[in-house]
């Protein structure tokens, strides 16, 4: 991608205010202006050095610590910060809202966007929830970067009744910056998520503490050695702490679901690795292994 290449179309919207600009809200603001889908970014962080940051480095037109300065004339806000301030930037949000302006956000959980900021939108203001399944290990404004979203699923979970230009206008900004948009309830999403994102987390924040609760002999040679599977473990497990923290306080049901049934599962191996039944071991990996020959062959059709 060409960093001068112009807009195809004309921008979506006037102004889009973010809040939070870490990695997600700048990886935003940089490919809503880059892109051309608004005509204007500006943002609000409660971190006056991250909206220095995000100004110095050009992402945004503006960058405030004060919700309802960004929100002057912005017709979208997009909530980036890490989902538990959700219900308290909703809350401070609610009364700087207009009808006919869209409140979306970048969360990676759903059900806890609506029960938290939902009760804050007034009438006439469409809340339209999204998440986009593309990220890093990093934080903060330097993290971000435009093209972070190019051929990733971003996932819109409108409520039901939701306003259809609202949710049309949502839809349309992730395709323009180049995400494949799916539509999705937002139970669904988390029951989804929590297998495929929010418990490989959790294994991988888990091997990583025990790795580095053993032995200090052991540990070092861990360390050494760790150009295999393991390495790609500590990547994940360096993922921000706060933003985990929220994801898994707010999405607890399903992931206590799916680790009760992944547990059993590893409970069955372990028993088949105890009692030498190499047969079952195998089964199991040729069955994984085709899954993953799967996921591969489908990303190249
Ligand atoms: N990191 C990742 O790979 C992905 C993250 N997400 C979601 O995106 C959201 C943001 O995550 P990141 O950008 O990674 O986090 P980050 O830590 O890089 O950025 C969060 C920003 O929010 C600001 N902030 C925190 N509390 C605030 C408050 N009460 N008011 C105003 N600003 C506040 C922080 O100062 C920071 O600048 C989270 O909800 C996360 O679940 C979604 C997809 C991928
Ligand atoms: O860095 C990685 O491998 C990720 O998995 C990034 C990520 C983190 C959280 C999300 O909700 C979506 C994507």
């Amino acid at each position: 991608m060409s960093e001068t290449a112009a807009p195809l179309a004309a921008p979506l919207f006037d102004r889009v205010a973010i809040v939070g600009v870490g990695l997600i809200g700048s990886s935003l603001a940089r490919a809503l202006t880059h892109y051309g889908v608004a005509r204007q970014v500006v943002c609000a962080d409660r971190s006056p050095e991250h909206c220095a940051k995000a100004v110095e480095l050009g992402i945004v037109e503006r960058a405030t610590t004060d919700l309802a300065e960004a929100l002057e004339g912005a017709d979208v806000v997009v909530l980036a910060t890490p989902v538990g301030a959700f219900a308290e930037v909703g809350e401070q949000l609610g009364p700087l809202l207009r009808p006919g302006m869209i409140v979306t956000d970048v969360g990676s959980v759903k059900q806890a966007v609506l029960r938290d900021v939902g009760p804050h939108i007034p009438d006439g203001v469409h809340l339209i929830p999204g998440h986009p399944v593309a990220g890093t290990e990093h934080s903060g404004p330097e993290a971000g970067f435009a093209t972070l979203f190019q051929g990733r699923w971003c996932i819109v979970t409108p409520p039901p009744g939701a306003n259809e230009g609202a949710v049309d206008k949502v839809v349309t900004m992730w395709r323009r910056i180049g995400s494949t948009v799916e539509l999705m309830d937002a139970n669904h999403h988390d029951r989804v998520l929590a297998i495929t994102s929010h418990l490989p987390h959790l294994i991988a924040y888990t091997i990583v503490g025990t790795a580095s609760d053993l032995e200090d002999d052991t540990k070092s040679e861990v360390i050494k050695f760790s150009a295999g599977g393991f390495r790609d473990f500590t990547r994940i497990a360096a993922s921000d702490p706060v933003m985990w923290r929220d994801v898994f306080l707010n999405n607890r049901e399903a992931v206590l679901e799916i680790l009760q049934r992944f547990t059993e599962d590893l409970t069955a191996l372990q028993r088949a690795i105890r009692w030498g039944e190499g047969e079952q071991l195998q089964d199991h990996f040729t069955k994984t292994r085709a899954i993953r020959r799967g996921i591969i062959d489908a990303k190249q059709a």
